[in-house]
């Protein structure tokens, strides 16, 4: 394979691109991306599925067979000459894998690629894929994040294949993709109007292209799938009639940019990974396209009307804060297409360097202005922490509606019977014993209760301490109703219950008519039937706030894990 060796000092050139590396720091020196210690490099994500997040495995990929326009294969050199690399070791704090070349593949390309079912140049980029899948899958199986800097967005047949096959292997399941782009690249080799790959790769992928040729694409073996239900496409815009159809028969998930219109970007987010769900590993595939051209001129296929470089960068940080990222493809930069000036080149390779941080970090960079700002550890980095694990806590929501319904009713009926009790005596003229007022008490700070909860689910700080400490409390003074209540209904003194057996349940006549006795009869009976109400949702409420408590601790264990 002819590849360009990235040599460590910076240098000026080797004969097909201006490559410019990093300086030589041993990795050592770097600082650890340990959660919390360096908070200036530091992501503040714990990631779920990467057993060495501190890892950054490197596949620079010179490729651009996947399209007719020569020059996608500089962009890997131009980005690293711009310091990216240098950056993500030197600021982020990553330890870099694989990092020192630049892949061109001249080897694997044949001397002769007719066209097949209408693809352009299938061997070539068949074979290339299936390269890059491997380089892809070596660094992804050892549990470190990888990052593959295109080329076209043909290569994406090898990085997402490549990190399928591993993260199936590893954890044994499947991963998402978000895939941003102008273009759905879901042609199939008979629907492409162009017959370029680079406007194919999720057919492949999705196996809704597929061939048995082993040398166009037929190396593409389930392992290296994904599922249609797990993409998610953001920012498309210029999407072939064939293509439209492939999206609606298959179900699915798109943003275009009509949805960023009429969502705004926060929410597009919230769905798209909402889609997704939390537990899926995701691979984050960017088409610099994606961006206005405003942004990005210096690709293939610009299409007007596209992100902003903020809607992209917040694209990437949103993927980051999931925990849930594996690997990350930017792609379709093409130094070479500068069309105001060489100023076009240089700002798409700008852009494309902040999207890959953005993916990277996170919004670190909040933290990092304010932490140079004050010297003390900073309050925007305390919020956040606690921020960070509040979001982890993830309440069973059916169970926790469920209990705040049921508590509700229980404390409402108690507070409805000792109210009416209460007024019963003041009738009588009789003295209203202490336990009235306190139980109706105790049922107004457990609807408190509920009420502050419902307002912490709202504001998502729900913590389970908060819970058990609150559940603890009334349960304790629910209890204390509970015996008093049962003191009276059987205890020595008083026995409402053997009361109401005798005079109201077992009264023998029953008094019938339309009598004053009948009337004094039915009052009694309601009133014993009340005391049973209140002894039986004193004992529900209380069965309830032990729940609520083991809920609070399995929330609180599981995200302990
Ligand atoms: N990754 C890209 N820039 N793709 C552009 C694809 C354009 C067009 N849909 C095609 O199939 O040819």
């Amino acid at each position: 394979m002819a590849d360009i060796a990235l040599p460590l000092a910076k240098s000026t050139s080797t004969t097909t691109a201006t490559v410019t590396t990093l300086p030589d720091t041993p990795t050592s020196s770097v600082g650890s991306r340990t959660f919390g210690r360096n908070i200036m490099n530091t992501s503040l994500i714990e990631s779920k599925f990467l057993s060495h997040p501190e890892d950054l495995g490197v596949v620079a990929v010179g490729f651009s067979g996947g399209q007719c326009k020569p020059g996608v294969d500089a962009a890997p050199s131009a980005l690293i000459e711009a310091g990216l690399l240098t950056q993500i070791r030197d600021e982020l704090g990553y330890n870099l894998h694989g990092h020192d070349t630049v892949h061109l593949y001249t080897d694997l390309v044949p001397k002769e690629d007719p066209d097949y079912r209408n693809m352009k140049n299938p061997r070539a980029v068949s074979a290339v894929t299936r390269k890059i899948a491997d380089q892809v899958y070596n660094q992804a199986k050892e549990g470190r994040l990888v990052l593959t800097l295109g080329g076209d967005h043909s290569i994406a047949i090898g990085t997402i294949g490549g990190s399928a096959k591993a993260i199936r292997e590893r954890l044994g399941r499947e991963i998402a993709v978000i895939w941003v782009d102008a273009h759905a690249d879901i042609n199939t080799p008979e629907t492409s109007g162009s017959g370029n790959i680079h406007g194919m790769p999720v057919s492949f992928l999705t196996g809704l292209a597929s061939e048995d040729k082993e040398d166009i694409f037929g190396w593409i073996k389930d392992e290296n799938r994904i599922s249609v239900k797990k993409i998610v496409y953001i920012g498309l815009r210029d999407v072939d009639a064939g293509e439209k159809r492939i999206l609606r028969e298959n179900g699915i998930k798109a943003f275009s940019m009509f949805d960023i219109d009429r969502y705004g970007i926060g929410r597009v987010m919230e769905m798209a990974l909402g889609h997704i769900g939390s537990d899926t590993p995701i691979h984050l595939s960017f088409d610099v396209d994606a961006l206005d051209p405003m942004w990005a001129p210096s690709t293939g296929t610009p299409v007007r009307g596209g992100l902003t470089l903020r809607e992209g960068d917040y694209i990437c940080e949103c993927v980051h804060e999931t925990g849930s990222l594996v690997a990350v493809d930017l792609v379709e930069v093409n130094p070479s297409l500068a069309p105001a000036e060489d100023i076009g080149a240089h700002e798409t390779v700008r852009a494309g360097c902040s999207l890959v941080r953005c993916a990277l970090v996170g919004t670190t960079t909040a933290v990092k202005m304010a932490s140079i700002l004050t010297s003390e550890p900073s309050l925007v980095y305390s919020r956040r922490v606690v921020e960070a694990r509040v979001h982890k806590y993830h309440w069973p929501a059916v169970q926790l509606n469920i209990w705040m319904l049921i508590m509700l009713i229980s404390a409402c009926t108690i507070i409805g019977v000792f109210a009416a009790f209460i007024d019963i005596q003041h009738t009588l003229l009789l003295p209203v014993p202490w336990y009235f007022p306190y139980y109706i008490t105790v049922a107004s700070l457990t609807v408190f209760f509920i009420l502050l909860l419902l307002y912490l689910i709202y504001q998502r700080r729900l913590l389970p301490s908060i819970v058990m400490i609150g559940g603890f409390i009334l349960f304790v003074l629910w209890l204390t109703g509970l015996i008093v209540i049962s003191v009276q209904l059987w205890g020595p003194d008083g026995s409402v219950s053997s009361e109401c057996n005798l005079q109201v349940f077992g009264a023998n006549p029953m008094p019938k008519g339309q009598t004053l006795e009948t009337l004094a009869w039915l009052e009694q009976r309601s009133i014993c039937q009340s005391w049973q109400a209140v002894f039986a949702f004193g004992l529900v409420g209380g069965v309830f706030l032990l729940w609520i408590m083991v809920i609070a601790y399995q929330v609180f264990a599981d995200d302990a894990v």
